[in-house]
């Protein structure tokens, strides 16, 4: 039987727990947070984004016709992102032209690596990312002010909408795909569940030397 987003997520309930619950989203959701940890979380994002534009760029490049208009759709979104991070982090007076931490370094490389898999690992490790922040941002419940917005714009119901797409399109690829792909698949699954906990706590902790 072909592997699925679904099934991967039941074989995996403990890495994908870690990856879509943390301190840190609990802390925006009870008020805890300090500022710190959370701009340190905004401007590593923002250098995360930059560089997940340009993967969902080379998945386009990869995709079958009949995926083009989803993933089209996907960076028309990415691109006001960007823009929207740029202005949050300007409300906050952060300078974006930062280093990248190690961790987000990582996951940055690791996007990169995926253009050598074939599109079904690819298409994969796209729907798990954006998951994970449709996941995450919305398991603690309703999000107080300042943080309401950023809750919204990985939870709204359109964004939904459009990670259920990126299932269905990668369920499509692994359908047809050989028992050596999906096991590709299913690492890369794997990595991206790894990477998402080691962001949180990358913007937990990295933070702490400054408070
Ligand atoms: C680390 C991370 N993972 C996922 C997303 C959702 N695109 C994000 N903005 N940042």
């Amino acid at each position: 039987m072909a592997l699925t987003c679904q099934s991967l997520l039941q074989a995996h309930p403990t890495a994908w727990h870690s990856a879509t619950t943390h301190p840190f989203l609990t802390g925006c959701q009870s008020g805890t947070l300090h500022p710190a940890q959370f701009n340190t979380w905004l401007v590593q994002d923002f250098l995360f984004v930059k560089d997940f534009t340009r993967m969902v760029g080379r998945v386009l490049g990869a995709a079958p016709d009949d995926h083009i208009d989803g993933l089209l759709a996907g960076l028309g979104a990415l691109k006001d992102e960007l823009l929207w991070f740029e202005a949050k982090a300007a409300e906050r007076s952060l300078d974006l032209s930062t280093s990248p931490q190690p961790t987000c370094q990582r996951y940055c490389e690791f996007m990169t690596g995926l253009a050598q898999q074939p599109y079904a690992v690819q298409a994969t490790a796209l729907w798990a990312i954006e998951y994970a922040y449709n996941q995450g941002w919305q398991l603690p419940g309703p999000m107080p002010e300042p943080y309401t917005e950023f809750a919204d714009r990985w939870g709204n119901p359109g964004f939904t909408d459009y990670v259920h797409l990126l299932a269905a399109q990668a369920d499509a690829a692994l359908a047809t795909a050989s028992s050596e792909v999906q096991a590709q698949a299913e690492a890369a699954f794997l990595q991206v569940a790894d990477l998402e906990a080691a962001f949180w706590q990358m913007a937990f902790t990295a933070a702490e030397a400054v408070q």
